[in-house]
């Protein structure tokens, strides 16, 4: 048996000790590189839903979690309108208010640590009621100064997540989460704009020009019918000139919103010039065609268009319908047919739907 003074044994014992510091060490060193991987990662995608995969999927799997949500602060229901369209393993919680947060984070801005005992509603919050998370990691997103969301990550193992663990290396990959997410919020707002119309909310020409094209070559492809409507406001100089510029914008923000409304999805609307909207109806009849031109031109006829001093005022509009030429050659030969029938609606004396008389495909 060796005494407390032997050499030997305090020699094995620092051995040990060594050993244990080195164990460490590699164990720090093999999370920081895959904290590291991660930040580069998150710098470098090029979408929303890569983004909200590798922060959900990929994380989860790198770093040996049973849970992870994401949780996004979405006030003005931007971000519900625009995920739905994109292909993602996992969505997002949208929050329409920071109430959620607050129950989390209270004044707290840095990464909290929560485990079993008092912190257990905490957990069953950020996880669900149910959960079978025992310790998480609740990672505040904030830019500048503004909690903007929050990423959650969960473990079975009790211990995994303990209030007396460090949180620097957390704390470091919230804030370029929320950096990552910021900026791709941004650049799927730009993107938005660049597509939209300022003043109505609908597609503006230049992406009226791309889809249109992708429409008729779809149409003649699977020989469906296409129809075409040219909407336009009757006597809308009139109404800028008797009720003043304000009241115009706002009487075409409403047209707007009203022809966006009366279509489904798959359905086309833009601006196609200034008080002149066209849709693209897929796979409609002339008779379906009709009865949106109608129900549009209805709805406008019976609108009271509010102006922007509370007052109301009232429009009508024409409308050229045309069907997808059997023998057409380009998408002009559609346009080309539906502004020939607005004339004509404009000319037989406005507030009315005119067809254009040429044999359409599939009718
Ligand atoms: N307020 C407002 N007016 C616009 C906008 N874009 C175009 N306009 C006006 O829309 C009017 C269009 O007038 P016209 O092309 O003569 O047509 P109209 O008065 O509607 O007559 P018809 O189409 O023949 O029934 C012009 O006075 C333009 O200045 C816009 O963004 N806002």
């Amino acid at each position: 048996m060796s005494s407390p003074t032997d050499p030997h044994a305090q020699v094995q014992e620092l051995r040990r000790q060594l050993q244990s510091l080195l164990d460490a060490a590699k164990a720090n060193e093999r999370k920081l590189d895959r904290f590291d991987a991660l930040e580069r990662r998150l710098i470098a995608v090029g979408s929303m839903e890569e983004l909200v995969n590798l922060l959900l999927v990929d994380c989860r799997a790198d770093f040996g979690l049973d849970a992870a949500e994401l949780w996004l602060l979405d006030p003005d229901g931007e971000l519900q309108r625009a995920l739905p369209a994109l292909p993602m393993v996992r969505a997002p919680r949208l929050l329409d208010s920071h109430a959620a947060l607050k129950e989390l984070f209270g004044g707290v801005r840095t990464a909290r640590l929560v485990g079993p005992g008092h912190d257990e509603a905490l957990v069953a919050k950020a996880f669900g009621a149910g959960t079978l998370v025992r310790s998480a990691a609740l990672l505040p997103l904030i830019r500048q100064g503004v909690l903007i969301g929050s990423l959650h990550f969960g473990a079975c193992d009790p211990e995994r997540y303990d209030a007396y663990s460090g949180t620097k290396f957390l704390d470091r990959l919230s804030a370029i989460a929320a950096i990552a997410i910021e900026s791709m919020l941004n650049r799927e707002r730009l993107r938005r704009a660049g597509m939209t119309d300022g003043l109505t909310g609908v597609h503006n020409r230049r992406y009226f020009d791309h889809r249109s094209l992708i429409e008729f070559s779809q149409a003649v492809r699977h020989r469906y019918p296409l129809a075409c409507l040219f909407l336009d406001i009757d006597h809308f100089k009139a109404i800028n000139d008797s009720h003043g510029h304000p009241t115009g914008d706002e009487v075409l923000r409403q047209v707007g919103g009203l022809i966006q409304r009366s279509l489904r999805t798959g359905d086309l609307a833009a601006r196609y010039g200034g008080e002149e909207f066209v849709v693209l109806l897929p796979r409609t009849d002339l008779a379906g065609a009709r009865e949106v031109a109608e129900r549009i031109r209805q709805m406008v006829e019976e609108a009271p268009f509010v102006t922007p001093e509370g007052g109301t005022v009232s429009a009508t509009l024409s409308a050229g319908l045309a069907m997808l030429p059997a023998d057409a050659t380009s998408f002009a030969d559609l346009l080309n047919a539906a502004d020939r029938a607005l004339y004509e609606a404009k000319r037989a004396g406005r507030n009315r739907t005119v067809a254009d008389d040429l044999v359409p495909a599939g009718s």
